[in-house]
């Protein structure tokens, strides 16, 4: 794997986006690396799948600007988003309890693929924000539809329709963050503590509970609102409102 790395440890599965010199964000690559990935802990006995960063400044910056900048056109902007959108898609519904361990920022897609995981546990002084509307975009991988799942209305609309950064401490008054650990202590040992009564239960109860909550779902009207989502960001993306606030991001 060139853009991940994984590991098992006692029943969690450990993935690492691992781009940190741009701040682990996404490329096509990193893309099939995920699916694979997805693929190969479906099939583990692992109870709890864990997803973080490498280095400590962002777990990730979202889409890769520099790669996805070349993209023009609304049909362009749709292959990339919808390949994406289908793996996030695949950890919101993954059929084991999904963990995102905020070792540094969420920012942009970033922050979809948080809000895709089951749970969020973040570094006290660390931020998070959709900050796609600054880019004169919306969320184009599905998380826009998922927030409104993992918080109340009012409270997905400030975060989307803001486009700022928040502190960790905000999402934790929110319901958003589940876990702060303290900057002084070490990550992996807060996020076991936070862990450690799940992973006293089997994985077949894990997954059981989680079926639960996925039951509650109409499935087929959850992937028309995500397909929806990421039509919407495709008309976006191909205005040159959007270059132009993506050419300031790369000359600044
Ligand atoms: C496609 C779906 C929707 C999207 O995801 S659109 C993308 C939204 N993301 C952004 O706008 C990301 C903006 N990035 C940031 O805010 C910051 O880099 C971040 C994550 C807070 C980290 O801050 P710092 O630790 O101070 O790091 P920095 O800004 O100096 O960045 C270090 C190098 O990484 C680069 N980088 C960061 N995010 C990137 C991205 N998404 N795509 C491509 N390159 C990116 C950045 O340009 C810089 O490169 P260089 O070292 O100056 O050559």
């Amino acid at each position: 794997m060139n853009t991940l790395e994984w590991k098992q440890e006692d029943g969690i599965s450990w993935i690492a986006l691992s781009r940190p010199e741009l701040r682990n964000a996404v490329n096509y690559e990193m893309m099939d690396e995920l699916d694979e990935i997805l693929h190969k802990i479906e099939a583990t006995d692992d109870k709890i799948v864990v997803m973080t960063g490498s280095g400590n400044r962002a777990f990730c910056s979202g889409g890769d600007l520099s790669l996805f900048h070349s993209l023009y056109t609304e049909a362009e902007a749709y292959g990339m988003l919808s390949k994406m959108g289908q793996i996030l898609k695949r950890i919101f519904l993954f059929p084991k309890p999904t963990v995102a361990l905020l070792n540094g920022a969420a920012v942009g897609g970033g922050c979809e693929l948080i809000t895709a995981c089951d749970f969020r546990i973040a570094r006290r002084n660390t931020k998070f924000g959709f900050v796609q509307g600054s880019l004169e975009i919306t969320t184009g991988w599905g998380g826009g539809t998922m927030l409104f799942e993992r918080l109340k209305p009012h409270d997905a609309m400030t975060y989307l329709m803001t486009s700022q950064l928040f502190a960790a401490e905000k999402g934790f008054e929110d319901g958003f963050i589940h876990q702060l650990i303290n900057d002084d202590e070490n990550l992996e040992d807060g996020l076991r503590q936070f862990l450690n009564p799940y992973l006293k239960q089997s994985a077949n109860v894990l997954s059981a509970y989680k079926k639960i909550w996925l039951n509650k779902f109409d499935l087929a009207t959850f992937e028309e609102n995500v397909e929806k989502e990421i039509r919407n960001c495709s008309k976006l993306w191909e205005k040159e409102e959007h270059h132009a606030a993506v050419r300031r991001f790369l000359n600044k």
